[in-house]
């Protein structure tokens, strides 16, 4: 397996390689795939990236990547390919690159998608699953990383995600609930810092000091448990006054069930991340065959 750069060596497996050598494909450069393209860039990586309108090549070719709605091409250029699809548009990528992959990684971000259907899929390609987050944007993306069996990329693979933030290799059996906790986690969180600020406002703090009181104190929080060994519990315990004003405010949220609507939230998503893989591996089913794969969905 030696897949060529464009203009430049062969990145063999197991070769030492530099990433500012490397061309790199995101299939699909949409929310996600455009924050990964952007984080490769930055690492120094050319990145060809792609989508299907116009508008939003010219919106990637402004952002100063080379965009085209030829996968195939894309596929061809890249010493890695990076699917960033949403799981429904998947059927017609494949079909589009299946005759291409033979010999390259390949990382798919979609959620859900198990690794048989991407190697049943991507014929000859060694295929990885991997889940970042939104906070790649700030070189702070939590990224899971699923490596297939005898992984000749693997080091290759690591090394362009950690442009994105941390990188944790996970066994597959647990890729779905990473990404209900750690792919969808910012939203959640987002919407306990939403509920936090109107919270702030309704005991009259203004909007712009309720907004640095609320992140200030999610960030702070953060970097005290990743600075000192001690469990959440514990910092709770170390803030709560006996007969204080914390313990006012814990009861309700205790008494409004937070914890078991969290829990049952990331039991839901990791569940809905199973049924997302039957739905695509029944749509591949219905469309073998059609050269569009499905491609007239939205
Ligand atoms: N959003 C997130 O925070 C995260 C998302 N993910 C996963 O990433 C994937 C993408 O999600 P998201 O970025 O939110 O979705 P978006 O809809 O924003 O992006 C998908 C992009 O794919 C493009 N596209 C669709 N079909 C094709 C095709 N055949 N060829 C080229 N481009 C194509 C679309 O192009 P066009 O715009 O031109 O239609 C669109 O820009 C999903 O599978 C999701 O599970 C993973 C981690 C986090
Ligand atoms: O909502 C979703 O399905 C995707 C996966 C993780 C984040 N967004």
């Amino acid at each position: 397996m030696s897949p060529r750069v464009a203009g430049s060596h062969p990145v063999h497996a197991g070769c030492r390689f530099r990433l500012s050598d490397l061309t790199v494909a995101v299939l699909g450069a949409g929310k996600i795939g455009s924050i990964m393209a952007s984080s490769f860039s930055s690492c120094g990586m050319h990145v060809i990236a792609t989508a299907r309108s116009r508008e939003r090549i010219e919106r990637l070719r402004m952002q100063g990547f080379e965009a085209t709605s030829d996968n195939a091409y894309a596929v061809r250029k890249a010493s890695a390919v990076f699917i960033a699809v949403k799981p429904y548009q998947y059927p017609a990528l494949a079909r589009q690159i299946e005759g291409h992959v033979a010999g390259k990684p390949v990382v798919s971000v979609m959620a859900g998608i198990p690794l048989r259907l991407l190697r049943k899929t991507l014929p000859g390609a060694e295929v990885y699953r991997a889940m970042p987050n939104l906070n790649a944007a700030v070189k702070r993306s939590a990224t899971g990383l699923v490596a297939p069996p005898g992984a000749q990329y693997k080091e290759l693979v690591k090394s362009i995600l950690s442009c994105m933030g941390r990188v944790y290799e996970l066994p597959e059996q647990l890729i779905d609930a990473w990404t209900a906790v750690a792919g969808s986690g910012p939203a959640i969180i987002a919407e306990f810092i939403d509920s936090m600020i109107l919270a702030a406002l309704a005991v009259g703090i203004p909007r712009d000091l309720a907004y640095d009181a609320v992140l200030e104190s999610i960030i702070g929080t953060a970097e005290y448990l990743r600075a000192r060994p001690v469990h959440p519990a514990q910092l709770r315990d170390e803030v709560t006054t006996p007969g204080g004003t914390t313990i006012t405010a814990l009861k309700i949220i205790e008494g409004k069930g937070m914890k078991s609507a969290l829990i049952d939230a990331v039991e839901k998503a990791t569940a809905r991340a199973a049924r997302l893989a039957r739905e695509i591996e029944a749509m591949l089913e219905e469309t073998a065959g059609d050269p569009q794969g499905g491609g007239g969905q939205p």
